[in-house]
């Protein structure tokens, strides 16, 4: 019998998105399935994209259904996650798609979502310097946030480099309507987000500025200070992160594309565009994909690095099956793939 993966919130976008990656997995299973209200139904009532589970009915979700399975994946509402892993077996590895054990700082976690701070898992985005090895060796890994990944990708090298100031990062990101998740189908598919772009958490409230900070300061070696807006594009799925840092002396086009070459050129997920070529959210459609690109801008002292991602696939789903391909010593990149659906 191979890997079984249990997935939890499977009724959900992002459990649908695991499912779907998992039937196509060389080395793994679909096992145990659950979901909250849907418990009961079939899963092709949910998800007729996924005809192979016909048949298959979604679980109640409970510690002792999940721990029949050889790795756990939690596709669950933020704060759902904690009390459930806490009653699963601590051998048993478990990847956290939601936001639960992303935040080392618990003064952050209550400030921006409230309640107790579940505690840090090790975190998921193997791309970042040490991160692989980290995962290889981990049990519990806390899945990054879709809005951090595409940030922390595209501005940690430069950072990390001293090409860009720590101090004054500007964030706006457009995301498709699938990362609000299912339950907020009912506005969302609605006319007040067909032919309309919209901000909203902006001036600071958004919940992932924390895990952007935690990631960059890392990165940086010294606090960094981001302001992010966020908005939500009349679009199924994708996000196009731009992310604009003061430029530190001397820092040239050039500059900034060699070092974002040297940090992902080895990595099978992350391409930079070939210069002058800005990323497009088309392009990662389905996929682990990740697309960037970088200019430096000497008139406003900015760099720009523009950052295109699958909120469900590099964002989520594809994220959480590379790193359990991690924790559970397989190829990195099985069952991934790097190619988008175009047009
Ligand atoms: N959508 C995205 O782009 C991304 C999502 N994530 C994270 O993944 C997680 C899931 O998000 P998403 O798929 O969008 O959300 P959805 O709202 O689409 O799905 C939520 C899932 O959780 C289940 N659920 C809700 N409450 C409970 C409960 N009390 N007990 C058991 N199951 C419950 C739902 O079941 P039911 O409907 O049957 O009640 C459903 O399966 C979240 O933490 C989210 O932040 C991370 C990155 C990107
Ligand atoms: C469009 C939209 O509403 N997006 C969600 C993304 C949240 C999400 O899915 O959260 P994680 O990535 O932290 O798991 C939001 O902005 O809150």
């Amino acid at each position: 019998m191979g890997t079984r993966v249990a997935v939890a919130g499977a009724s959900g976008y992002a459990g649908g998105e695991l499912l779907r990656l998992l039937l196509a997995h060389p080395d793994l299973e679909v096992g145990p399935v659950t979901a909250g209200t849907s418990a009961g139904a079939p899963v092709t009532s949910v998800h007729p994209q996924l005809p192979q589970l016909a048949g298959t009915t979604f679980g109640g979700t409970s510690a002792a259904v999940l721990a029949d399975a050889d790795l756990v994946l939690l596709a669950l509402p933020h704060g759902q996650s904690a009390a459930l892993a806490a009653q699963l077996p601590p051998t048993l590895p478990v990847v956290d798609l939601g936001a639960d054990h992303r935040l080392a700082s618990a003064a952050d976690w209550e400030a921006f979502y409230g309640g107790a701070h579940a505690g840090t898992w090790t975190y998921g985005l193997p791309e970042l310097p040490g991160a692989r090895a980290a995962l290889r060796g981990a049990v519990r890994v806390a899945n990054p946030g879709c809005y951090p990944t595409s940030v922390a990708l595209g501005l940690a090298p430069v950072l990390a480099a001293g090409l860009v100031e720590p101090q004054d990062v500007v964030v706006v990101a457009a995301s498709g309507t699938s990362g609000a998740g299912r339950s907020a189908k009912a506005s969302l598919l609605g006319s007040e987000v067909m032919g309309s772009m919209a901000a909203y958490k902006a001036g600071g409230a958004h919940q992932h500025t924390p895990e952007m900070e935690q990631t960059l300061s890392a990165a940086a070696g010294a606090p960094v200070s981001l302001l992010f807006t966020p908005t939500l594009a009349p679009m199924p799925r994708g996000i196009l992160a731009t992310c604009t840092a003061r430029l530190a002396q001397g820092t040239t086009t050039a500059a900034l594309r060699e070092v974002l070459a040297a940090a992902y050129d080895p990595e099978p997920f992350v391409h930079l565009l070939p210069e002058g070529a800005w990323p497009a959210t088309a392009s990662t459609y389905g996929s682990n994909a990740v697309q960037l690109q970088a200019a430096a801008d000497p008139r406003s002292g900015r760099a720009t690095v523009v950052v295109a991602i699958d909120n469900l696939g590099k964002g989520a789903a594809g994220q959480a099956v590379q790193n359990a391909n991690l924790l559970l010593g397989l190829e990195e990149t099985a069952g991934l793939s790097a190619a988008g659906v175009a047009p």
